[in-house]
């Protein structure tokens, strides 16, 4: 018999303080005593934006007034077929409690680690915990102009996740300068990811590893713990399928549009984008030729948001 397909839309709700609402299934309740993310299946004729409205009043008595989706998730469970459509919000009316009795709890995303959730929540805790920019960094003339650039980003654009990219550099110049950065956005609360050899991103112990798509396709397993991000350059969907396979966290897709420094070049386009990040179940960065003026384009079309460089550096 094919199993069941089952269609539930979910919402990260955000409050001022950036902490996330989650609620305890009943345990009763199909993966009850988890916690999961308040929502519920879409009724026939729904749309996952309307099923979210009616669950949220009648799980948590708030009305949604803005959302904007976040991450579609496929999983296999035993007994069904589940996709889970998650929506974030931080634009609703009403105080949320739990109107069927269960617990709910306002939970910074640095402590879902202490919370057990269901097997597919996975990305979309990877989702939540992301930002929705990713700054990669460009060129520098010397070190302090490094340093400007990058303290700019993060004061003025208030990035939170940061790529270090630096192929000019070697080995120790590099070094040098991902030890400075690191505490750069340590200071303002930024996550600094390497583009680097293993050896280097060991001796730093920064937040995360970027795989350039050359050495994604190399790999057969996971290079780094689960304590850090991994993160992967891809170009197409076999790249990305790769990405998914080797256990990244997220990924850039690139070139999404057309750039000045490559004009006339085969892009991407936010249609087969889409496309593309369905078929994977993993944050997905839209990059190349992209600027925070279409980060709602790319969420629009499932993306965690865009990486630039373009954009942040200057
Ligand atoms: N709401 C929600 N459901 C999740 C999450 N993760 C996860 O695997 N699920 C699964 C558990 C359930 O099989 C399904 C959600 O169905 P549900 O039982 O909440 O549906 P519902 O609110 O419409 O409840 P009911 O009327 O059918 O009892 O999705 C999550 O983070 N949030
Ligand atoms: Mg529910």
């Amino acid at each position: 018999m094919p199993k069941r397909r089952v269609h539930v839309a979910a919402a990260a709700i955000f409050n001022d303080q950036g902490q996330v609402l989650i609620a305890r299934r009943p345990s009763i309740a199909d993966q009850g005593g988890l916690w999961e993310f308040p929502g519920g299946k879409l009724a026939p004729y729904e749309t996952g934006l309307e099923a979210l409205r009616r669950e949220l009043r009648e799980e948590l008595g708030i009305n949604i007034q803005r959302a904007q989706p976040l991450i579609r998730v496929h999983h296999e469970y035993p007994d069904k077929h589940i996709l889970l459509d998650v929506w974030e919000t931080h634009d609703f009316e009403g105080e949320p409690w739990g109107r069927e009795g269960q617990a709910v709890r306002w939970v910074s995303p640095d402590d879902f680690g202490r919370y057990a959730f269901p097997a597919a929540n996975g990305p979309i805790i990877r989702a939540v915990t992301l930002p929705h920019d990713y700054l990669i960094t460009g060129e520098a003339s010397d070190e302090e102009d490094f340093d400007r650039k990058l303290k700019r980003a993060l004061v003025e654009d208030g990035i939170k996740l940061v790529q270090l990219r630096a192929h000019d550099l070697g080995e120790d110049a590099y070094r040098a300068r991902a030890e400075r950065a690191l505490a750069t956005c340590r200071e303002h609360g930024a996550s600094l990811i390497l583009n680097c050899s293993l050896e280097v991103f060991r001796a730093v112990d920064a937040d995360g590893l970027h795989l350039p798509s050359r050495e994604l396709m190399a790999l057969t397993h996971r290079p780094i713990g689960d304590d850090k991000w991994l993160a992967a350059s891809t170009h197409n969907a076999e790249q990305l399928a790769q990405a998914q396979r080797l256990g990244c966290d997220f990924a850039t897709l690139s070139p999404v549009r057309e750039t000045p420094s490559h004009p006339g070049a085969v892009t991407i386009g936010w249609h087969d984008l889409q496309q593309m990040v369905e078929e994977v179940t993993m944050p997905v960065y839209a990059l190349g030729g992209t600027s925070r003026d279409d980060g709602d384009r790319a969420r629009a079309v499932g993306a965690q948001g865009i990486a630039s460089i373009r954009d942040f550096w200057r």
